[in-house]
């Protein structure tokens, strides 16, 4: 929904999101094994590993849009899927979901109207309904100059290139002014300038409103970005800790030698347990 009143106060001391002993299956297969692991208000959480390791699962776990999950998993102070948090977290998948025969500025006025339906559309403004609904259209002019597509505000989404559409997901997503926004992959398909600018936004949302953002990517580099990192590997968490952190304990200089000596060290671990098989 959109934040056009005051929204009650949420509580701003428990974690965003808490887990513990979270197990989730697909099919017939338990791809998320006994996670345990916090996600702390307020900060970029990166979300990394190889994959298949199960980054997308965990995501949607913690939006409520995945099935077979047990163990605990609160979000926001509430158990994930509570109809509370719909209006709370702004979730952006890998597949873009926008419409193609809109432009970009149609695909958001779009969106606020549904997340917003006690507003008028613009063109049928009663008395009295004229600041919401101006409101509304800066919030949507705002998003779209988040993600740097004010030059394209009026190009249909579908002549627009996959970072692009992707782009209009993230704007969209933005529009409710979440408390957690849950983004997989945003940077796949973009160059290295746009990449920057939206670790720009990425930090600019933490900092000066307060979001708590997980962020999941597949690029080492982009965890140095990050202000704590959960890796993952084969369903589970190998480590849950800021950068410097990371590379202090194992020695390294880069969060990607980090996470090799990690992997290194769980099949070392793991080695007598199959000898003894
Ligand atoms: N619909 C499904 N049914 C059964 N298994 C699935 C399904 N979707 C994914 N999986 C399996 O669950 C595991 C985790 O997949 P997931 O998509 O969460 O990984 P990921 O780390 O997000 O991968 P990527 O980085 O490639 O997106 C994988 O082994 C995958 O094969």
């Amino acid at each position: 929904m959109m934040n056009y009143a005051a929204d009650p106060p949420h509580d701003t001391l428990t974690p965003a999101v808490h887990a513990d002993d979270l197990t989730v299956s697909r099919g017939t297969r338990t791809v998320l094994h006994h996670l345990r692991f916090t996600v702390p208000r307020g900060q970029i959480t990166g979300l990394l590993g190889p994959s298949g390791c199960g980054k997308s699962t965990l995501m949607r776990s913690i939006v409520g849009t995945q099935a077979k999950v047990t163990g605990t998993l609160d979000v926001l102070g509430q158990p994930a899927g509570h109809p509370t948090l719909r209006s709370r977290i702004g979730y952006v998948t890998q597949a873009p979901s926008v419409y193609d025969d809109l432009t970009v500025r149609q695909n958001l006025e779009y969106f606020a109207a549904i997340l917003d339906p006690g507003l008028p559309h613009a063109r049928k403004r009663s008395r009295g309904a004229a600041p919401a609904a101006e409101r509304r259209h800066q919030h949507v002019t705002q998003a779209i100059a988040d993600v740097d597509l004010t030059s394209h505000a009026d190009v249909l989404a579908g002549n627009l290139s996959g970072g692009q559409r992707n782009r209009v997901s993230l704007a969209v997503a933005l529009l409710g002014a979440p408390d957690l926004l849950v983004l997989d992959e945003p940077t796949v398909g973009l160059d290295p300038v746009l990449r920057r600018d939206l670790w720009n936004l990425f930090h600019d949302l933490a900092t000066t409103r307060g979001t708590t953002l997980l962020v999941s990517s597949h690029v080492m580099d982009e965890a140095e970005r990050c202000h704590r990192l959960l890796l993952m590997r084969e369903g589970e968490i190998l480590a849950d800790d800021t950068p410097d952190a990371l590379r202090t304990r194992t020695g390294t200089e880069t969060v990607e030698a980090a996470f090799l000596r990690l992997v290194d060290e769980a099949a070392a671990a793991n080695r007598p347990k199959e000898s003894n098989r």
